[in-house]
C-alpha cells in the first residue's frame, strides 16, 4: 500500500470535518475523492500532503510514518484548482525550481524538464511565460513541475475546477493517459461525479466527513451501498418505492407482463438521450424522469401524450 489512513479525526472547532476515516490507497493506483462541497475531502487530501495536521490518527506513505513530518520531507506533489505559478519565471524554470532547489546537476535538471514538458505537451511553450499560457496549459505545466521532484505520491485538489467544461473534458482524458505513463499513485479530488467515474482507477465516497463507500466505478454506480452513493453518482428517480437510474427502465409501447403503466407528460431532447416525464397512471398519479436514446423514441414513436410500460432493467 502507498498511503494508509488509520483513524484520522479532525475538527475545526465544534465542526467535525473527518470522522474516523480509515483508507488504504494501493501503489500506482489513480484514486478520486469525490463528493459533496464541505464533505472533508481537501481536509483529507491536505492531511495526506502535511498541510493540515490531523487531531488523532495516523498517515503512512510507502511505509514511511509520516503523521508528524512536514510537507516538504513527504516526498509529495501537489497541483491545486488555483496554481501559483512564478510569474516572472518562464514555464521551464517554474518546472525545473523543485530540482534546482534540490541543486541537481544543470544538465540532469535540463534532461529532465525536456523530458516532462514532452510528457504534458509543452515543449514548445518552454520559453513562454505563465501568463502567455492558457488555463488548461498552465495546469499542465503545474503537473509537470510536481512530478518534476519523483514524488512517491501526486495529490490534486480540483486541478481542472477552474477550467471550462471543454478543457476540464481534455484535460481529464489527457489525465488518465498521463497516469497511463506514469503510474505515479495519485489521489484526485473532485466533487463532480463524471470526472472521477471517467478517471479514477478506485472511487472514495466522502460525505459529511465519513467515507460512504469505496469501490471501482463500476462497482460504485452498479452496486451502490446506500441511497446517498445512489444519488451522487448519478440521476435517480423513484419507481415503486425504490430508487433506479432514469435509464435503466425500459419504455414499451404496449402492455407488457409486469409493465407499470404510465403516460409521456413532457419530453426533451439533450443529445443523444432524450428525457421523458412520465405520469404513473395509479392512484398517486406520480410523475418520474425516464431517459431513453433517441433510436428508442423514434423506433416506439414515443411522444408527449403517449401511453406507454415501464419495466425497470436494472437489478
Ligand atoms: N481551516 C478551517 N477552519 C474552519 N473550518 C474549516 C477549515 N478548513 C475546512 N473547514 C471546514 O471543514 C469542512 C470540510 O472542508 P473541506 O474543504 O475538506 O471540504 P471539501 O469536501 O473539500 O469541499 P470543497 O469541495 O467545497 O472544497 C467544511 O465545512 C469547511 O468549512
Amino acid at each position: 500500500m502507498s498511503i494508509e489512513i488509520t483513524g484520522v479525526n479532525k475538527r475545526f472547532g465544534d465542526f467535525v470535518a473527518l470522522d474516523n476515516v480509515n483508507l488504504s490507497i494501493p501503489t500506482g493506483q489513480l484514486t478520486a475523492l469525490l463528493g459533496p462541497s464541505g464533505g472533508g475531502k481537501s481536509t483529507l487530501l491536505r492531511i495526506i500532503a502535511g498541510l493540515e495536521n490531523a487531531d488523532s490518527g495516523s498517515v503512512v506513505i510507502e511505509g514511511t510514518e509520516a503523521t508528524n513530518l512536514p510537507a516538504q520531507k513527504r516526498n509529495v506533489g501537489f497541483v491545486f484548482q488555483h496554481y501559483a505559478a512564478f510569474k516572472h519565471m518562464s514555464v521551464a524554470k517554474n518546472v525545473a525550481f523543485g530540482l534546482e532547489i534540490r541543486k541537481r546537476p544543470k544538465a540532469e535538471v535540463k534532461e529532465k524538464v525536456e523530458e516532462l514538458l514532452g510528457l504534458v505537451h509543452l515543449s514548445q511553450f518552454a520559453d513562454r511565460l505563465p501568463s502567455q499560457l492558457s488555463g488548461g496549459q498552465r495546469q499542465r505545466m503545474a503537473l509537470a513541475r510536481a512530478l518534476a521532484i519523483e514524488p512517491s505520491v501526486l495529490l490534486l485538489d480540483e486541478p481542472f475546477g477552474a477550467l471550462d467544461a471543454k478543457v476540464r473534458k481534455e484535460l481529464r482524458e489527457w489525465l488518465r493517459r498521463l497516469h497511463d505513463e506514469v503510474h505515479v499513485t495519485t489521489v484526485f479530488v473532485t466533487h463532480d461525479q463524471e470526472e472521477a467515474l471517467e478517471v479514477a482507477d478506485e472511487i472514495v465516497v466522502i460525505n459529511e466527513g465519513r467515507i460512504e463507500q469505496i469501490g471501482s466505478p463500476d462497482t460504485l454506480y452498479d452496486a451502490p451501498s446506500n441511497d446517498f452513493v445512489m444519488s451522487f453518482l448519478g440521476p435517480t428517480t423513484q419507481l415503486n418505492g425504490a430508487l433506479v437510474r432514469p435509464h435503466d427502465i425500459e419504455v414499451f409501447a404496449h402492455p407488457v407482463e409486469n409493465g407499470i403503466p404510465a403516460r409521456i407528460a413532457r419530453e426533451l431532447r439533450v443529445g443523444f438521450d432524450v428525457r421523458l416525464w412520465v405520469e404513473l397512471l395509479d392512484a398517486a398519479h406520480e410523475e418520474i424522469q425516464v431517459t431513453v436514446t433517441r433510436a428508442t423514441q423514434r423506433s416506439l414513436a414515443l411522444a408527449e401524450g403517449n401511453d406507454v410500460w415501464l419495466v425497470p432493467t436494472s437489478a
